[in-house]
């Protein structure tokens, strides 16, 4: 259905530009020479008839021409557009450009006639369906009618240029379509009859003298601007008049004594249809024409917009297709997930639920909404950054305290977490009490953590499910490992010596061609080992960069030490979506400390257009070692603006990355005003104090807190 609308909606928009510039050429015609707001119709008839051996009409169009109908003193039947001072003829009637007729017929019925003409008719009333829709929709997201105009934060340039033309466009577009609705319906003789008849003018008096045409009352007292037309009468016969046509009048003049005989109002449908014919040309107007021809192209970029908007949403969201609708299913899954391991979790339960004969649902946590039929929630959720929601997470606990369920709904919650991280899953833990917390959500299991994927933590879970529920899902290990990113091979091509703190730079390139970027994952499981390790890669050269610092038991990091040049590692790339480097943000900074630096290098080293500034904080100067000649080469050809580090032990005092931005408030306060982006990059304990510090900038210069601009997404953040 979009795309067969789609289809129609772009060729009515671009044969719609094409004829944008008709009303405009038409207009720009030099036949109008004379003010007809001035101009009496006795005037114009009067010079006529003393020109012309015969007047059949008067015509005055949307572009204020005068045209005449006339018999010359030759005998010759005439129709010219005229000055309407002189009589004089000034032109030929304008006739339509080929491209006009062509562009015209098939705008109006795609040459197909009747069917054309109504498909085209059904799709303008779609399109105002979608103008109506789409109002609603941006209310929505935005937060209210009043607030459609309040700052839409740019994520997506798509995204951003389909709300901002939305507000604009609107009304000319629900213009465009309801006039071409109306048209449509007045082409099928489908709207009401005009019932209007002539009214005798009680007024009128047959016995006044005769007057010559110029002298008569109405004609000098109307002036031609008024006036869309005028009928002479056919013979000298008494009961033959004049007919006057005005926007929404038809008088009957006599043609002796000049008074009104009768009058006729137009109907409310031909008003209709003479505005809705105006306003959906652009007949008469240039200005309005230019309207109509951007409302066009705006049409063609919503299709365009529209369309990869929801491509990216299903690529992004839709990791699995859902069987049933949100509200025919009894089990609903909700998932926070980052990078796509709890997800695969969550799915391989979601397909077991299925062939256990249940309806299930699943989506991500964000996507929260009503479910008419849902009888049990199951959570699967990660935790990130500090403790925090996972992308796809942040706007679940609001969601959850707004949205009404009609059922008692019976829920479980699922932690995926790492115990190396001290707020060991402290979001699952939030989500379980916000839930059990609620009048409506009985849990009927206590939460469940697992540690690092943990499998067989999962069979536990699921046989406390089980017995709960009366169940025998079965969940094996290798549908889950189905799900996981492909592992691939990589040559080792370079690698440092350690540095002072122990750490290192290796430089892997992938076996073949592979999809990644600068911020990205890297998933290392060492021989013989079954936890992986996440390191963020920077990408150089096509090649993967990753800066490592060897802890002294770390499995990991000392396997790596121990390559050698041109030894293979198997690893799998996991997508970090969230931790890109920003499109559209002009000025940006990064603030890492540690090996946090790398996605950063990758992300300096294809920069070639923004303002970048780096803020690394390390322990000494020797710290910096390995990173130097990469930062002044990329000063040196100005792929970074500025460089600022912090030692926090060359001096006596403590100095760390976040002391350094308090002397930058300025810089930092500007870009977060812009809409502009702050990367951050390392440990967690950096990322609380850089935070903090972000804080108190954003508090005192901008008068907020740095919340606003986490949730703008203008704080993005990959610490460990
Ligand atoms: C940058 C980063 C920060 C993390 N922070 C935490 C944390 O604060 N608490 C926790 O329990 N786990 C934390 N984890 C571990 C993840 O929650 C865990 O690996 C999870 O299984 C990932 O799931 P996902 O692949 O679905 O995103 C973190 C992982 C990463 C990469």
């Amino acid at each position: 259905m979009a795309i067969s609308t789609a289809l129609f909606i772009i060729i009515a928009s671009i044969t719609g530009i094409i004829l944008a510039f008709e009303p405009i050429s038409n207009k720009l015609q030099p036949y109008s020479p004379a003010n007809i707001e001035q101009i009496t119709v006795a005037e114009t008839v009067g010079v006529l008839s003393n020109k012309y051996d015969e007047i059949i009409t008067l015509e005055i169009d949307e572009n204020n021409f005068v045209s005449t109908s006339v018999v010359t003193k030759e005998g010759k039947s005439e129709t010219f557009y005229i000055n309407p001072k002189t009589g004089e003829k000034v032109g030929d009637i304008i006739e339509k450009a080929p491209i006009f007729e062509f562009a015209t017929n098939l705008h109006r019925s795609l040459f197909l006639k009747s069917t054309g003409r109504f498909l085209i008719g059904f799709v303008s009333f779609l399109l105002l369906l979608i103008a109506i829709s789409g109002v609603v929709l941006i209310a929505k997201r935005q937060g209210g009618f009043l607030k459609i105009f309040s700052k839409i934060v740019k994520e997506d340039f798509n995204q951003y240029y389909h709300i901002i033309l939305g507000r604009y466009f609107l009304i000319p577009i629900i213009i465009i379509t309801i006039t071409g609705v109306y048209l449509s319906l007045e082409k099928f003789s489908l709207l009401p009859k005009d019932k209007n008849i002539h009214q005798q003018n009680l007024a009128f008096n047959n016995e006044a003298s005769k007057l010559k045409t110029t002298d008569f009352d109405f004609f000098q007292k109307t002036k031609l601007a008024d006036v869309t037309s005028l009928e002479f009468p056919f013979s000298s016969d008494e009961e033959d008049y004049f007919y006057v046509k005005t926007v929404d009048n038809e008088l009957a003049i006599h043609q002796f004594n000049g008074q009104i005989v009768s009058n006729k109002k137009q109907s409310l449908t031909s008003l209709g249809s003479y505005y809705s014919l105006i306003l959906h040309t652009g007949q008469g107007s240039i200005l309005w024409s230019i309207v109509l021809l951007l409302a066009c192209f705006t049409i063609l970029f919503f299709i365009f917009s529209g369309f990869s908007l929801t491509l990216k949403r299903r690529k992004n969201t839709s990791v699995i297709k859902n069987k049933f609708y949100k509200d025919e299913a009894e089990f609903i899954i909700l998932v926070g997930s980052e990078t796509g391991s709890t997800y695969n979790f969550a799915t391989v339960f979601y397909k077991a639920l299925l062939t256990s004969n249940k309806t299930a649902f699943i989506s991500d946590l964000n996507s929260y909404t009503t479910y008419k039929k849902a009888k049990n929630i199951i959570v699967f959720t990660a935790t990130y950054g500090d403790g925090e929601a996972p992308v796809n997470a942040t706007k679940f606990i609001n969601k959850f305290n707004q949205i009404i369920q009609k059922n008692t709904i019976q829920f479980s919650v699922i932690g995926f977490g790492s115990t190396d991280y001290q707020a060991y899953c402290k979001f699952a833990i939030l989500v379980h009490s916000t839930m059990q917390l609620h009048k409506k959500f009985v849990p009927v299991l206590p939460i469940f953590k697992i540690d690092n994927q943990s499998f067989s933590a999962f069979e536990n879970w699921l046989k406390e499910w089980n017995s709960y529920y009366r169940l025998n899902l079965h969940i094996n290990k290798e549908d889950l490992d189905k799900n996981k990113p492909k592992e691939q091979i990589f040559r080792v091509i370079n690698k440092t010596e350690l540095n002072c703190d122990n750490t290192f730079l290796i430089e892997l390139k992938p076996s073949k061609k592979l999809k990644f970027t600068s911020g990205d994952l890297l998933s290392i499981t060492p021989k013989n080992e079954n936890k992986n390790r996440l390191y963020s890669i920077a990408k150089v050269n096509g090649n993967i960069l990753l800066s490592i610092k060897k802890h002294e038991f770390g499995v990991c990091s000392n396997y790596l030490k121990f390559v050698n040049k041109n030894d293979k590692i198997v690893a799998s790339i996991v997508k970090n979506d969230s931790f890109h480097f920003p499109d559209k943000a002009k000025e940006i900074i990064l603030i890492a400390n540690g090996t946090g630096i790398a996605p950063f290098l990758g992300m300096i080293s294809k920069n070639s257009k923004k303002k970048i500034h780096l803020f690394w904080g390390g322990r000494t100067k020797e710290s910096l070692k390995i990173y130097q000649n990469k930062i002044e080469h990329a000063i040196e050809n100005k792929s970074l603006t500025s460089f600022h580090s912090a030692f926090s032990q060359e001096q006596k005092e403590k100095f760390y990355v976040q002391d350094l931005l308090t002397n930058h408030s300025e810089l930092i306060a500007k870009t977060l005003r812009n809409g502009d982006e702050i990367l951050i990059c390392g440990s967690l304990a950096m990322q609380r104090g850089v935070i903090s510090a972000l804080n108190t900038i954003t508090e005192k210069s901008l008068k907020t807190s740095i919340k606003k601009y986490q949730e703008n997404h203008q704080i993005k953040t990959d610490c460990y």
